[in-house]
């Protein structure tokens, strides 16, 4: 089709979605902030007339001080049947199971035609956590955020994840793109298109989804594998290093470099290095969980941090539920087991 034919179809397609989300009580903007394979992210305005019939709407907007939502529209008419089907549909149950956590974004609700699917969803508008990483490259000349940020934006994927997995979902997509941030820099997990409901303990899975760089090695190696352990992701390492540990594209070569282990830029502190080499452990079962990340000695705030240390020197058991012992910055955290018991230190010198 030529450009102008094109530009005409995209005009009319556009017009009629704005009378789509009309009939629906949304007023859609032109401003598109996303798009996917299969989908167009716009920003768009809830009524008044329909939050009042739609009390979740409603309530969920209530706090946030705006009346914007993230319209994701799906041409069903032109995507593929396997992906309307099967992916759109596994998307949205997903959302729904998941359904309502701060740092998973929100299904507020959906309506379709046979041209089309629409998701309103909750507005990330700040951006996704790639883009981020790379704003802090520009702005501040450094590769990666700095450990505390990367702790506090990490603590919420953890939560987000871990109420994924307790309401019976599994990700399985877990990357920088799939993480968004809102305008208060609140992180919200998205993209659910391979989210998956029988991927818990007992159902092994066996389909390849994500990227070749996040998969887990049992993925690489066509093992039948479980969809919780499947969704560590090696995200914390792109936060801290704005590099992904091994970027491969062909399966086999990245498993090769995962025999290896990572190389850590100079500079990141010992503890940190311990949980990143937790979570690429080839064997799954070796590799950290979500309890044990939660646990780890990274994870506790630098402030805690050291009142933690202070009161362990004082021989005091501490009353918080939280890690109680820090390692040194001086040496390696495994090697200084200095870690909690379970948590990546015990684990990788294992
Ligand atoms: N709730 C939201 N708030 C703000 N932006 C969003 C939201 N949802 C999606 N986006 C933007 O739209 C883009 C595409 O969305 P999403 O990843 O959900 O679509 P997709 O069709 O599943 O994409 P892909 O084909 O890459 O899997 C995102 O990368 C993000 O930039």
């Amino acid at each position: 089709m030529k450009g102008s034919a094109r530009r005409k179809l995209d005009q009319q397609n556009f017009t009629e979605q704005v009378c789509e989300c009309r009939d629906n009580g949304y007023l859609l903007s032109s401003r598109k902030i996303g798009s996917g394979a299969f989908s167009k992210v716009y920003l768009a305005y809830t009524t008044h007339e329909c939050m009042q019939h739609n009390p979740k709407l409603a309530s969920d907007l209530r706090g946030k001080h705006h009346a914007m939502v993230a319209i994701k529209i799906i041409s069903t008419a032109e995507a593929p049947v396997e992906f309307s089907q099967k992916f759109l549909p596994c998307e949205i149950s997903s959302l729904n199971a998941t359904y309502k956590h701060l740092n998973v974004v929100q299904l507020h609700e959906t309506y379709q035609n046979s041209q089309r699917s629409y998701l309103v969803l909750e507005l990330a508008a700040r951006s996704d956590l790639l883009e981020h990483i790379n704003a802090v490259l520009d702005h501040r000349g450094r590769p990666g955020l700095d450990e505390e940020e990367a702790r506090r934006v990490f603590w919420q994927l953890v939560s987000a994840v871990a109420h994924c997995h307790s309401s019976g979902i599994v990700h399985r997509d877990l990357k920088c793109e799939n993480i968004l941030l809102d305008d208060q820099g609140l992180l919200k997990l998205t993209d659910f298109g391979f989210g998956n409901r029988s991927g818990l303990r007992n159902s092994p899975l066996s389909t390849f989804c994500s990227s070749v760089a996040y998969t887990a090695p049992e993925i690489l190696m066509s093992k039948k594998y479980n969809g919780e352990q499947a969704d560590r992701g090696i995200i914390l390492s792109a936060m801290v290093t704005r590099k992904l540990p091994f970027k491969e594209h062909q399966p086999h070569r990245m498993l090769h470099l995962m025999r290896h282990g990572p190389t850590f830029r100079p500079g990141m502190s010992p503890e940190c290095q311990d949980l990143i080499r937790g979570f690429l452990q080839l064997r799954p079962r070796a590799c950290v969980d979500l309890q044990q990340v939660a646990a780890h000695c990274w994870m506790l705030p630098t402030a805690l941090a050291s009142t933690a240390a202070a009161s362990s020197a004082q021989g005091h058991s501490g009353s918080n539920a939280r890690p109680s012992r820090r390692a040194s910055s001086a040496g390696s955290a495994s090697s200084s087991g200095s870690c909690r018991p379970g948590s990546a230190a015990r684990l990788t010198s294992a």
